[in-house]
């Protein structure tokens, strides 16, 4: 039974995630995704919704088999209870491989490492990216507010 790790954010999900789990899924039996906590979103702003929320949405989706909140303070607790046989990042996570595989050497955990690859927008308009998403969101409702009519609506 190969175990497969996959982390992130998972803020407003969206096909883009789906594409990087189906792709770690490829890797081996079971996925397990470990969803980052707020407080260790340092490289981007923080996430809008809770770790718990996040957590539950990237379990629901069909290539997860289980979703873990992420620890607070040492990101290689969960990776040492799950014990993967593969950790899959992301294809623009700002993980290095080689980093991730010392560090996993020095904890004598047996994992290799790979990365997904990335999915393109299919169609104009379509976002990609939960940041993109807030930035959509807001730009709607503060126009809707300002009686804007020009209407980026795709
Ligand atoms: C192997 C691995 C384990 C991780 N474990 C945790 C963790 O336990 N807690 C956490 O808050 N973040 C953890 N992270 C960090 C986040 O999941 C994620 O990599 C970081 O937020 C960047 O993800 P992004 O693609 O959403 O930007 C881990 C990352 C990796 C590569
Ligand atoms: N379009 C995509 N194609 C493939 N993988 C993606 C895509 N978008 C996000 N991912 C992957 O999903 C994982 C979690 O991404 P994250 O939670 O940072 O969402 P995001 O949409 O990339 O956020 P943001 O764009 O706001 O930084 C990361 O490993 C990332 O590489």
């Amino acid at each position: 039974m190969t175990r497969v790790v996959a982390q992130g954010t998972f803020d407003l999900l969206h096909p883009g995630h789906v594409h990087y789990l189906e792709d770690a899924a490829a890797y081996g039996d079971e996925l397990h995704v470990i969803v980052a906590r707020q407080t260790n979103v340092t490289h981007k702003p923080k996430p809008i919704l809770r770790a718990r929320q996040r957590r539950d949405m990237v379990a629901a989706l069909d290539a997860v088999d289980e979703a873990h909140l992420g620890h607070p303070e040492d990101v290689f607790v969960p990776v040492e209870r799950l014990d993967p046989d593969v950790i899959v990042l992301g294809y623009d996570q700002h993980h290095d491989e080689a980093g991730i595989a010392g560090a996993l050497d020095e904890r004598g955990i047996d994992c290799r490492v790979e990365r997904a690859t990335s999915r393109e927008p299919r169609y104009d308009g379509e976002v990609l990216s939960s940041g993109d998403i807030v930035d959509r969101i807001l730009r709607r409702r503060t126009a809707d507010r300002d009686g804007d009519a020009t209407d980026d609506r795709p």
